[in-house]
């Protein structure tokens, strides 16, 4: 059982969530994390579980155009410089059907509805991935972060249980 967790982000917000969640789930499995410009489109043989995350990006995942829109708002290089994980879960081949979950960062607002972890979440389900846990949300409070206070105890608590429910599957 291993587990690959992928991660994109701009501002850093995201990576820490996916640190974390990894950090989460190595307390009960071997964990690989990988940015998304570096992940594979054909997952390793060993990976049972695939957790993908990334920032809400125009109620969605990212595209081109608010990647570009980020680098613009950005005060050094953006972490995630390529494509995003829409890209790459649209490229992502997968013959077997591991479980999977996805998560995202957004800023809690009523005004700001939608979330890339719904987004990511279909995805997944339509390369038949069997879904381990519902879309996910880590909140920032500002499109640059900081992260919410409780954010990074929530996402080592989150990876925990992702590697609980496969542990009972
Ligand atoms: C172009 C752009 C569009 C955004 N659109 C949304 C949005 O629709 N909803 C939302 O909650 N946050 C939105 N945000 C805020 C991002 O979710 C926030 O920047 C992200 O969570 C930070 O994560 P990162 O540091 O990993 O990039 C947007 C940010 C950018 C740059």
């Amino acid at each position: 059982m291993r587990a690959l967790v992928v991660y994109e982000s701009m501002f850093g917000n995201t990576k820490k969530i996916a640190e974390e969640v990894a950090r989460g789930l190595t307390t009960r499995m071997p964990v690989e994390i990988l940015e998304v410009g570096c992940a594979p489109e054909r997952l390793p043989d060993e990976v049972t579980l695939l957790v993908v995350g990334g920032p809400t990006h125009a109620f969605g995942m990212s595209r081109a155009s608010t990647r570009d829109s980020a680098e613009q708002q950005a005060d050094g290089d953006l972490i995630s410089r390529g494509e995003g994980i829409r890209e790459w879960l649209s490229a992502l081949r997968v013959t077997i059907p591991i479980a999977a979950a996805a998560f995202d960062t957004k800023i809690r607002a009523a005004y700001l509805p939608g979330s890339a972890a719904k987004g990511a979440h279909k995805a997944l389900r339509r390369h038949h991935l069997r879904l381990a846990a519902p879309p996910m949300n880590f909140y920032v409070t500002g499109t640059k972060g900081p992260l919410e206070e409780t954010e990074l105890q929530r996402a080592h608590e989150w990876g925990e249980s992702l590697a609980d429910a496969m542990a009972s599957t």
